[in-house]
């Protein structure tokens, strides 16, 4: 056991060096955010990429946590294009589960684990600047918002002071006086432009980017941006992983230098794909 430590060391320090000032992104949610076991490895992982000097800053999600929510209060959680129906008594809704509930967990947990977590969500600082969003189909999606400015300075300076920025994706409105719901892939992806990361990780169910989405054995490793389009009008990408695929592209057509789709079900996914040669999930680069 200990021989295979000290290997799986060897194998790290080149990795820990390459990553060593870097800036890493990862979305937080899924799966990985319900298991306790799961959870436990995740937060330990981000714990200990802040620890070696990695300046790691998580976006989480929190989609079944509103959906149970709004359970509880009797209203039904409606979805439009893949993204949530918010109408104002949701938006109180995603406001308190995200900024409050989730966001606060999960900087509790990376603080016993002897993390500096500081919880922020999109309106701190004006971090996440949104508009209504609007279709030219004329979609109404209620209070969901687009992106239309990132302020990263607050999450620099955090970052700077060894802290680990835990971001809820509520954010500010630039018109009114609203918040707006923003997907949290999608503000990943915002903010790891915005900080011009080295890598984005979306953590999800499925292993990554599959040429057969029915067959977990067909897993894409990687995928040069440009040879996406083809994929998406073939039919090979399809559904909730459209968005997640534009979030990748759009990263890394603005300057993230790497990003990743990969398996939140998979323990310490995030150590192995950064630490290790093996790698894991579809890298879009
Ligand atoms: N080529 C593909 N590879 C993997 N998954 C795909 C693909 N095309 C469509 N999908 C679907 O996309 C889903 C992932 O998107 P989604 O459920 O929205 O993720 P999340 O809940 O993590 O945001 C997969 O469960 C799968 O059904
Ligand atoms: C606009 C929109 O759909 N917002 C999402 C925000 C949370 C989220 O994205 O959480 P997951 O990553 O766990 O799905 C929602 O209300 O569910």
């Amino acid at each position: 056991m200990e021989k295979y430590r000290a290997q799986m060391l060897i194998e790290a320090l080149p990795h820990i060096q390459k990553y060593y000032g870097k800036t890493v992104v990862v979305k937080y949610g899924g799966n990985a955010m319900i298991n306790e076991d799961l959870k436990d490895a995740v937060i330990h992982d981000i714990v200990l990429l802040s620890l070696v000097g990695v300046r790691i800053v998580v976006v989480h999600g929190g989609g079944p946590e509103i959906s149970g929510m709004l359970k509880k209060i009797g209203k039904k959680s409606e979805f439009v294009k893949g993204l949530r129906y918010t109408d104002r008594e949701t938006m109180d809704i995603v406001q308190m589960v995200l900024c409050g509930k989730v966001n606060k967990e999960l900087v509790s947990l990376l603080n016993k684990a002897g993390g500096s977590g500081v919880g922020l969500s999109g309106m701190d600082d004006g971090l996440l600047q949104a508009v209504r969003k609007k279709d030219e189909d004329g979609t109404d999606y209620g209070y969901v918002g687009d992106i239309v400015k990132v302020n990263p300075k607050l999450v620099n300076d955090m970052l700077e002071d060894g802290y680990i920025p835990v971001v809820s994706t509520a954010a500010m409105g630039v018109d009114d006086d609203t918040s707006y719901n923003i997907n949290a892939d999608l503000a990943a992806s915002k903010l790891a432009v915005a900080l011009q990361a080295e890598k984005l990780i979306l953590l999800t169910d499925v292993r990554g980017l599959l040429r057969d989405r029915n067959d977990e054995n067909t897993l894409i490793p990687e995928i040069k941006v440009s040879a996406v389009p083809k994929l998406i009008k073939d039919g090979v990408i399809a559904g909730g992983m459209i968005p997640k695929v534009d979030c990748c592209v759009e990263a890394v057509r603005e300057g993230v230098r790497q990003a990743n789709i990969q398996d939140g079900r998979v323990e310490h996914s995030i150590l192995i794909e950064l630490f290790s040669d093996a790698g894991v999930g579809t890298m879009f680069y």
